[in-house]
């Protein structure tokens, strides 16, 4: 059985507007309740586990009630950081959880076909996160903002989530982690410090996290336009309008 966490504790400061951004609305529904039914659709996921700050979890949880079609979920109260958020989490994974996988909430444009992919992934190598190869080229730059080094870029992905865990491998990275006061950006960084194997799944750029207010111009749009033949057909538009262009130039 597959227990999902989803980190939604935070203050969304990016998105400037005041509430925690994952209860603002997207294509007419909060961006929580747009997440946690794409993972109820997959058949495997047994459990949510909700995280947000304690002032909001009672609040959550009602509304959350009224919700149908979702699978099994509990509400929980998260920490100052995303990772502490996870920890908590982490806590509430039913004993019969092999796997865990641990999604933001604020990523709504997950597709089922990433969700399966790191599932199967993980109960296969220990360790699976959903990624795309990066599209710019990316430098290190050190602190006097000089660059340092051009890592080539087929070796770059960008990192999202779902990243999915056999249970005991993503417990043990985080005791380790709070043992040590190491506080990572993901949890695969947790889990790569502990010299367990993360392997990449090769998910897509829809699945942004709606960080700040552009985001969610970007999010609708993506919503108008999810499926792939839609974005195929944007394409064949795309290239009737550059014949036309030429046409008219002759
Ligand atoms: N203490 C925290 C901080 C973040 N998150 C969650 O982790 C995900 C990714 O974090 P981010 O996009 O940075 O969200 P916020 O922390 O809300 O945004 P900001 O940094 O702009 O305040 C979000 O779903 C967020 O709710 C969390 O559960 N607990
Ligand atoms: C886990 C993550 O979504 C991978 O891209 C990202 O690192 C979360 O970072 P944030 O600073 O909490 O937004």
């Amino acid at each position: 059985m597959v227990s999902v966490i989803f980190p939604a504790a935070g203050q969304g400061k990016r998105m400037q507007a005041g509430i925690n951004k994952v209860l603002l609305t997207l294509g007419g529904e909060p961006i929580l309740v747009r997440t946690l039914k794409t993972f109820s659709a997959v058949e495997e996921v047994g459990e949510l586990i909700v995280v947000v700050a304690a002032d909001e979890v009672t609040a959550v949880e009602g509304q959350l009630q009224k919700v149908s079609g979702l699978k099994p979920f509990q509400v929980v109260a998260g920490g100052s950081e995303r990772q502490y958020s996870i920890y908590n989490g982490l806590q509430q994974v039913a004993a019969a959880a092999d796997v865990v996988l641990v999604h933001d909430a604020a990523r709504p444009l997950v597709s089922v076909k990433t969700i399966q992919a790191v599932i199967d992934t993980a109960r296969a190598k220990g360790g699976a996160i959903a990624a795309v190869p990066a599209k710019n080229t990316i430098k290190v730059v050190d602190a006097e903002g000089l660059v340092v080094d051009t890592p080539p870029r087929s070796t770059l992905w960008e990192v999202q989530t779902p990243q999915g865990f056999r249970k005991d491998i993503l417990l043990k990275a985080n005791e380790a982690a709070v043992a040590d006061n190491f506080l990572g950006t993901d949890d695969a960084s947790l889990v790569e410090r502990i010299g367990a194997p993360v392997a990449v799944v090769q998910s897509d750029y829809r699945n942004i996290k709606v960080t700040t207010p552009e985001d969610l111009l970007v999010a609708e749009a993506f919503l108008k336009c999810t499926a792939e033949d839609e974005t195929r057909s944007l394409q064949a538009a795309a290239k009737t309008a550059r014949e036309a262009w030429l046409k008219e130039a002759e």
